[in-house]
């Protein structure tokens, strides 16, 4: 029997699964983890931490399964995607890789935009020019700290780095290169024209896999830190995204998912490139050649809700859930608007920070935790409108990440869009989205779409909207637009406030 393993490097813990050919799950295990934010709006992690993770779960999974390490044919990675990970010559890291989710790059967004004329971004980078991708992150750099960019030759994505450790070769995939802002997404390549209107040069940037190629295989160092067996593939795999949609069987054009990860996105897999002329959406390449998928992504999904845990002394989410199902849809008319750092889709701004309104005196936790729930799926909500005005509509979506695991989350989130939920059996869709590429990589199948039909199962379960609810909340939607749209500049001045300090 061949064994299979997946690793997810997300932006709180990193996951790694390991599965039978036939989909069956033998092993999973987590480490948590927290990244570094030394001042307001930055995110920085070091990527040897996320080394360090990588080899203990692999070997308690490894362990854990208790199968010959050499009967694990293939390894692949999901990953945080735009994060900025720097090495100098002889690939030691120069300093924390800066993150998605961190918006120092002002400036040199600006930069990029004025240097490539909005005609170009729209044409070639297809996305919104945004802080925290990996462009403006290395020119903040350049800008900043001139004796750090001086050491830098190779420059690559977060979950390339633990590739880079396991093969001991520097790659990367299309899929999380295409989310660099540096990547020409119609012709699956590096830009010259926009590495060269930035002056950043193009050497820096690795070669590129597609998400199902063998990059290498397991290096001896890599062999003797993580127990893997020094025959196993290592598969080049993708951004977060893309691997999660394989992990929920995402593979047809026109389907989609709805994540409440860290951060959350709704996804609408294509076979073109969707342009959107206002840039308030993302569309990266896919799992294949000739495959897209276009978002709308929000900054602080599940990273709300862990914010808002956080101010209280326990944080169990059984006892959460259950407070949160009591309460009605509307939490009390408290409305919660997740803008903690920033918001992506549709306001594409960084300076944004979050809101409650609403709070009275009957308001209590329960009230106001439902309300962040909700909040976070009324961004999504939005996300789902504008993705509709491009054309892309779904009768149902696989809902997934971290958020998924909550009976009333799956519940608000289906009830807000109208829309019936599909759940995968697995919790760690990326994972297994992984572990299917590192299959097909391996030679196990002929390709994703075989091993998903082999692996891929869902919960017996739809969770259906119920009409009066989103009735209810259709109301609650436009207070939590109207919202935004009346306190837009006093919410951007507080913000930048609030960072000065
Ligand atoms: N049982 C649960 N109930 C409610 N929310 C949950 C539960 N488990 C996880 N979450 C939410 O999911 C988030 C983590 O999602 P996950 O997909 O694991 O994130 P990442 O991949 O970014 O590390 C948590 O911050 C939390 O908000
Ligand atoms: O920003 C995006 C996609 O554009 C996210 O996919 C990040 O890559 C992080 O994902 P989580 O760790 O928050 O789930």
């Amino acid at each position: 029997m061949a064994y299979l393993m997946g690793i997810d490097l997300g932006t709180s813990s990193l996951k790694t699964i390991i599965i039978d050919e036939a989909g069956n799950v033998k092993a999973v295990s987590a480490r948590p983890y927290q990244f570094a934010s030394p001042c307001g709006g930055y995110a920085e992690h070091d990527p040897r931490e996320w080394w360090k993770a990588c080899c203990e779960t692999v070997k308690e999974a490894l362990a854990a399964c208790g199968a010959p390490a050499s009967s694990v044919k293939g390894v692949s990675f999901s990953g945080q995607m735009h994060g900025a990970v720097l090495l100098d010559k002889d690939y030691q890291v120069i300093r924390p890789a800066i993150l998605h989710c961190d918006a120092r790059s002002a400036v040199q967004v600006e930069e990029i935009k004025a240097a490539l004329g909005m005609d170009r971004v729209r044409e070639l980078i297809m996305n919104p020019v945004y802080t925290g991708f990996l462009l403006p992150s290395l020119m903040w750099v350049r800008d900043n700290e001139p004796e750090n960019y001086e050491k830098v030759r190779h420059v690559f994505l977060p979950k390339d780095y633990l590739k880079f450790r396991m093969t001991g070769e520097v790659s990367s995939d299309y899929s999380d290169a295409s989310a660099t802002l540096a990547f020409d997404i119609k012709r699956n390549c590096w830009s010259e024209e926009i590495l060269s209107a930035v002056d950043v040069p193009m050497d820096f940037f690795p070669r590129c896999y597609g998400t199902d190629e063998a990059a290498g295989t397991v290096c001896e160092a890599a062999s003797r830190e993580t127990g893997l067996s020094t025959s196993t593939v290592v598969v080049a795999g993708g951004g977060d995204q893309v691997m999660q949609g394989i992990g929920n069987g995402i593979t047809q054009a026109g389907s989609a998912t709805s994540n409440i990860g860290t951060s959350g996105q709704v996804s609408f897999q294509s076979d073109v490139p969707i342009m959107n002329p206002a840039l308030s959406t993302n569309t990266f390449c896919g799992y294949k050649k000739g495959r897209w998928f276009t978002m709308g992504a929000i900054m602080n999904a599940g990273l709300s809700l862990k914010w808002f845990n956080s101010l209280f002394e326990t944080a169990d989410f059984n006892q959460i859930n259950e407070q949160v199902a009591k309460v009605r849809p509307g939490s009390g008319g408290v409305i919660f608007l997740p803008y903690l750092n920033g918001e992506r889709t549709p306001h594409v701004n960084p300076n944004l920070s979050g809101m409650f309104l609403g709070v009275n005196l009957n308001t209590g936790r329960p009230e106001m935790t439902r309300a962040v729930m909700e909040g976070v799926a009324f961004a999504l909500y939005q996300c789902i409108e504008v993705c509709g005005n491009l054309g892309l509509k779904a009768d149902n979506m696989v809902a997934s990440g971290g958020g998924a695991r909550s009976g009333p989350w799956l519940q608000i989130q289906a009830d807000i869009f109208n829309i019936p939920l599909k759940v995968a059996d697995t919790e760690e869709q990326a994972g297994l989205g992984s572990a299917i590429a590192a299959g097909v990589g391996a030679g196990v199948y002929r390709d994703i779409e075989e091993g998903c039909r082999a692996v891929v199962k869902y919960k017996d379960m739809l969770v259906v909207p119920n009409a009066a609810a989103h009735e209810a909340y259709e109301e609650y939607y436009q207070l939590y637009k109207d919202t935004y749209e009346a306190g837009r500049d006093v919410l951007q001045r507080v913000t930048l406030m609030g960072r000065r300090q």
